[in-house]
């Protein structure tokens, strides 16, 4: 997927400016920059939930293949001439290709886990029939790889805003489309989760050819999880490349207007250290001495 010269404005005031993305096939792009530098935006235009001023985005003529079929992709040059223009689909197609995890849904009331996780499928069904032979195992398998199958016939205004989380991410996974696209997905869960969440975007890049843009607050798991790493800042990309390309601490300082120290451990681990005022400084010491 490739979101070229977008530039995206709320009520004729530009908030990302000509901002270029590239979300390769079976990798993990992250998405980092401070509050309010349009990463959300961003992603958002990418789900064609945000229309461009300027720019388009462009599929991969083969990324409508789903997760269980394996899609490939291809290289911004590739896309660029035989790419689909995302705007030129109807809402069904899109939707059969590309999800999103957003930040924040109104939780509907009176259904079960199992009913929200199946309307992933909705962009499956046939507009007649309900066809959809392999919704039950797709819905099946979203929901054990999320964690959720033990509470699936539980009503899920029951939840726990880290169970919906993962609700809404099997949710996505039941729509079974080779772009995925996660808004601070780490967000309620907790550390067991988190770590779970990150291994099984992983695995959807390594293991299914899955293409992944996912916005991170928490630079260390971008770090563990990313293969590259999109820096925005002010609404513009400030920096693209792998997070040791990325995540150095005088781009970081700057971007974020705090010193942040970074240290890289002899596995290649990246731990990012924002100095404040009182005991931060000591806890990189003792990194660095470890
Ligand atoms: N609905 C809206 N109406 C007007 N302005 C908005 C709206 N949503 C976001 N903005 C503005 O657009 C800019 C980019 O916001 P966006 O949410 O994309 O940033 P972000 O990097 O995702 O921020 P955060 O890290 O805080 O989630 C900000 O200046 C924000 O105030």
């Amino acid at each position: 997927m490739l979101g070229l010269d977008l530039t995206l404005s709320y009520d004729g005031a530009p908030v990302v400016h000509g901002a270029e993305i590239h979300l390769e096939p079976g990798k993990v792009t992250a998405l980092v920059g401070p509050n309010g530098s349009g990463k959300s935006t961003l992603l958002r235009s990418l789900a064609r939930l945000h229309r461009p001023d300027a720019g388009r985005v462009l599929l991969a003529a083969d990324e409508g293949r789903t997760i269980s079929e394996g899609a490939h992709g291809t290289e911004p040059a590739d896309l660029l001439e035989h790419g689909v223009d995302a705007a030129s689909l109807n809402g069904r197609e899109f939707a059969r290709r590309v999800t999103l995890l957003a930040q924040s849904r109104p939780t509907p009331g009176g259904i079960t886990v199992r009913e929200l996780v199946e309307f992933g499928r909705h962009p499956h069904r046939g507009r007649w029939i309900a066809g959809d032979a392999d919704g039950a195992a797709i819905v099946m398998r979203a929901m054990e790889l999320t964690g959720v199958a033990d509470f699936a016939d539980q009503p899920v205004d029951r939840l726990s805003g880290g169970q919906l989380q993962r609700v809404w991410l099997a949710s996505c996974l039941a729509q079974d489309t080779s772009v995925l696209l996660l808004d601070e997905p780490t967000t309620y869960l907790d550390l067991r989760y988190q770590v779970e969440l990150l291994d099984l975007i992983r695995e959807l890049a390594d293991e299914h050819g899955v293409t992944i843009g996912v916005v991170l607050h928490d630079l260390d798991q971008a770090a563990a999880v990313a293969d590259r790493v999109v820096l925005l800042e002010s609404g513009r990309v400030r920096a693209v490349g792998t997070p040791t390309e990325v995540l150095v601490s005088d781009v970081l300082s700057s971007a974020y207007g705090i010193r942040v120290d970074v240290v890289t451990d002899d596995r290649g681990c990246i731990t990012t250290c924002p100095i404040g005022r009182y005991n931060t400084r000591q806890r990189v010491e003792r990194l660095v001495v470890a």
